[in-house]
């Protein structure tokens, strides 16, 4: 769905090769995860350097809901765990981290919660999460839909155990049951079936999570994993940097042949967008990290990418924006599940570069997108905040690109128009 009411975002031009520092506010799945397990912790914690945007504030508020104390400090959340309750109501927004890893959550609470969303959450898939919340012993009023509305009525206890489900559509379903699980009484084992599961590392990013705060996961075997029950140690977690939306601002570089660097890049993550620094390589750019600080340079040449992004989808939009003025073809592989995302990024992408000139086509399993000169027009972003940031990546070289809905990068980006302005300020004027 698409917003035809909002205004649209001139996308600005890069008048000269940008030079700049960006300092990024926190991860979006480091903050999501940190408050989950601090709400359901054994006494009060600190989430130090969190992301505020729409989908961690509606995290905050969903947990608050839910008995939670959240008091916002400088800098940090307190979060001071509480009995989980029930007679409430969850506002899901457009974030799969809420709609996914909450309804584990509710099932804990005495008494029903409701969850609901935008419009356009009642697209995304959920079928999985609430099926294996009924075989883990708990009962949820869907409708029969498998999506959202629904509402998960709580007992005070979920009994728990073993659950075999398809988590190809998402991680998600993975990372969700996982958080919860030492809470229930027998603990969780999942099994997968299905074709693989995309975003491995924030399933990492989900296990290390845990074991940081004492709890046992066994994830030895492929498509297996156990989490004993137990108490989740409360620990006061300092979240790195969004290393996934440094992808437009690295891809200015990349196009302008300028500099942008980031600091307290991680020398070690489990974010999958730590894998730029290979991917901006291989597409022509220099990329080097020292003493905390990522820097990329462009060469004045961008190439084509051929690339699995099965691992790292939420990298595809800006990839693919580089991707459509690159100077030889690329195929983006892997990612069928992106169809289930924001919006269907693959028609979402080859609508909006096909309708400035591009030549892009959706594959079964991807995108294949070949050089073509790129025109003025509208850049749709569909309620997708890096569709958003797709448009505003080829504004850059393609003058006249205008980006409906810019306002939509709010859902991990407090203030996407600002920083993007001050990328361009930087630029030097010799
Ligand atoms: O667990 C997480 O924090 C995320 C997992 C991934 O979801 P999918 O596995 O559905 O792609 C990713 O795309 C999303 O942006 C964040
Ligand atoms: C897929 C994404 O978000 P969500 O957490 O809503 O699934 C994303 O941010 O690219």
């Amino acid at each position: 769905m698409t917003d035809t009411t909002a205004p649209l975002w001139p996308a600005p031009t890069a008048a000269a090769p940008v030079d700049a520092t960006v300092a990024l506010p926190g991860s979006k799945s480091i903050t999501n995860r940190a408050l989950v397990l601090a709400a359901l912790a054994d006494r009060p914690s600190l989430v130090r350097y969190p992301l505020l945007a729409r989908d961690t504030r509606l995290m905050l508020e969903a947990l608050r809901t839910l008995g939670a104390g959240i008091e916002t400090e400088a800098d940090a959340v307190r979060v001071t765990p509480g009995p989980v309750r029930g007679d409430a109501a969850v506002d899901t927004g457009l974030a799969g981290t809420v709609m996914r890893f909450v309804p584990p959550v509710a099932a804990l609470a005495s008494g029903d919660v409701r969850f609901d969303g935008d419009a356009q959450a009642r697209l995304r898939p959920m079928g999985t999460v609430l099926d294996a919340l009924r075989v883990l012993g708990v009962s949820i009023d869907d409708g029969g839909r498998g999506v959202l509305p629904f509402t998960v009525a709580g007992t005070g206890a979920v009994p728990g155990g073993d659950v075999t489900i398809d988590a190809s559509a998402s991680s998600q379903f993975v990372s969700g049951l996982l958080l919860s699980a030492p809470r229930y009484d027998k603990g969780v084992t999942i099994h997968h079936d299905g074709r693989p599961v995309p975003s491995q590392p924030h399933i990492d990013m989900t296990v290390a999570m845990l074991r940081e705060r004492g709890v046992e996961v066994d994830d030895a075997t492929a498509n297996t994993w156990r989490v004993e029950p137990g108490a989740v140690r409360a620990v006061d977690a300092v979240v790195e940097p969004d290393l996934s939306n440094a992808a437009p601002f690295l891809a200015a570089a990349l196009l302008t042949g300028g500099t942008v660097r980031v600091p307290r890049w991680p020398s070690a993550t489990t974010q999958p967008g730590a894998q730029l620094r290979d991917l901006l390589a291989r597409m022509g750019a220099g990329v080097s990290l020292d003493d905390g600080v990522l820097t990329v340079r462009g060469t004045g040449t961008v190439l084509g990418l051929d690339a699995d992004l099965h691992d790292v989808g939420e990298l595809t939009p800006v990839l693919a924006a580089l991707a459509a003025v690159a100077s030889t073809p690329s195929r983006l592989r892997g990612i069928a599940h992106l169809r289930g995302h924001e919006t269907d990024r693959l028609a979402a992408l080859a609508a909006e570069i096909n309708g400035l000139g591009g030549d892009v086509t959706e594959t079964e399993d991807g995108l294949a997108i070949r050089p073509a000169p790129l025109r003025a027009g509208v850049f749709r972003s569909y309620a997708d905040h890096r569709m958003a940031q797709a448009g505003a990546v080829l504004g850059l070289v393609v003058p006249g690109v205008e980006v409906e809905d810019i306002a939509t990068t709010s859902k991990t980006l407090a203030d996407f128009p600002g920083m993007w302005s001050a990328l361009l300020g930087a630029e030097p004027t010799a």
